[in-house]
């Protein structure tokens, strides 16, 4: 079970996925704190993050368990690639992410993300910029390629194991899947057999069995999980409960889910003032009360209530009336 990277110890192996506009740092901070091995932020643009464009350098800022956070950054040139590892690990990241499997157009279209694994020549010389210059362990996160005709997820984690990768985490889709049908876990264990680092399996991981399923079908080392933590921060450490038998996670019921709730979303509009952040509280918000099975005009006036604090009051009265906290 343990998995380590350099001074990184990434145990237990569930890791929190890159997750843009969610995997924000008062995200990050509430799911390690529950106990996952490892939180990936979502991606930073090299480019804008270097040249300060505004926005990014928030979403790169680390939070207070940073020993357990991987910034992961994107784009296609090496020499931004390079310069904007080095300023996170100059803010001390423990683990720079290179993104290799964003499928959005907007990305792709520009030839990163996923667009990578169709130049691997281009993406190695970028992978190997990165590497020469951090000396914190540096990751990939790739898909199992572009499209079924293009499977090379194997041979590029084998070349980026070459250039100095430390763990390579697959969501196992093409990037023309982009996130539809079922996640492959069978197909990752190509990439577990042409490498000797960790590798991590990714895509519809939703429980403990579900994971357990996917190490078995992959052979990876570990597991990460995106949306089924989507207001449970606590699945991650559920999971590995489940799994390896770690401490198992206080899961707050009645007042103390209210609580939760309530300090991640004063996290939130601290972390990114008041206007900014109701409007990203608003996702977390809907998905916790989706999970406590708020009626949905108590959940309407939560979501389209524009006061902050008024907000706060309807969330507590929506939590208090739903199944969850009754139960
Ligand atoms: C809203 C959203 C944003 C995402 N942003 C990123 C990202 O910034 N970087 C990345 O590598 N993957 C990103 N992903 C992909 C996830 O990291 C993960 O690979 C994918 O959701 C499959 O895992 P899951 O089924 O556990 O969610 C994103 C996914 C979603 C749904």
């Amino acid at each position: 079970m343990p998995v380590t990277l350099g001074s990184a110890n990434l145990t237990p192996p569930v890791i929190l996925a890159p997750m843009a506009g969610i995997t924000d740092r008062p995200y990050r901070d509430l799911v390690t704190r529950f106990g996952a091995g490892l939180a990936v932020s979502e991606m930073v643009a090299s480019q804008e993050m270097v040249q300060a464009k505004p926005g990014v350098r928030e979403r790169a800022e680390l939070g207070v368990e940073a020993a357990r956070t991987a910034v992961q950054i994107a784009g296609r040139d090496a020499g931004w690639m390079a310069e904007a590892a080095r300023r996170l690990a100059g803010q001390g990241a423990a683990i720079i992410d290179i993104n290799m499997g964003c499928p959005a157009k907007k990305v792709t279209n520009g030839y990163s993300g996923s667009a990578l694994m169709k130049t691997p020549d281009h993406a190695l010389r970028l992978i190997e910029a990165v590497v020469a210059a951090v000396d914190l362990p540096v990751t990939l996160k790739t898909r199992l390629g572009w499209d079924e005709d293009l499977l090379n997820a194997p041979d590029i984690a084998r070349r980026a194991e070459s250039a100095g990768v430390r763990m390579v985490t697959i969501h196992g889709r093409t990037r023309c899947q982009f996130y539809k049908g079922t996640a492959d876990w069978d197909a990752i264990r190509a990439v577990r057999d042409a490498v000797t680092i960790p590798v991590i399996a990714n895509g519809d991981i939703t429980d403990g069995a579900a994971a357990r399923r996917a190490l078995e079908a992959s052979g990876a080392d570990g597991v990460m999980v995106g949306r089924g933590a989507q207001g449970k921060p606590w699945l991650l450490a559920q999971i590995a409960h489940d799994l390896w038998n770690t401490p198992a996670p206080q899961i707050p019921r009645g007042g103390a889910f209210t609580d939760m709730v309530a300090t991640h979303y004063e996290a939130m509009l601290g972390f990114y003032g008041r206007d900014l952040g109701l409007r990203v509280a608003r996702k977390h918000l809907g998905w916790y009360m989706d999970g406590a099975g708020t009626i949905p005009a108590l959940r309407r006036a939560v979501l389209t209530g524009r006061d902050p604090g008024a907000v706060l009051r309807l969330l507590g009265d929506a939590l208090a009336s739903s199944g969850q906290v009754a139960a």
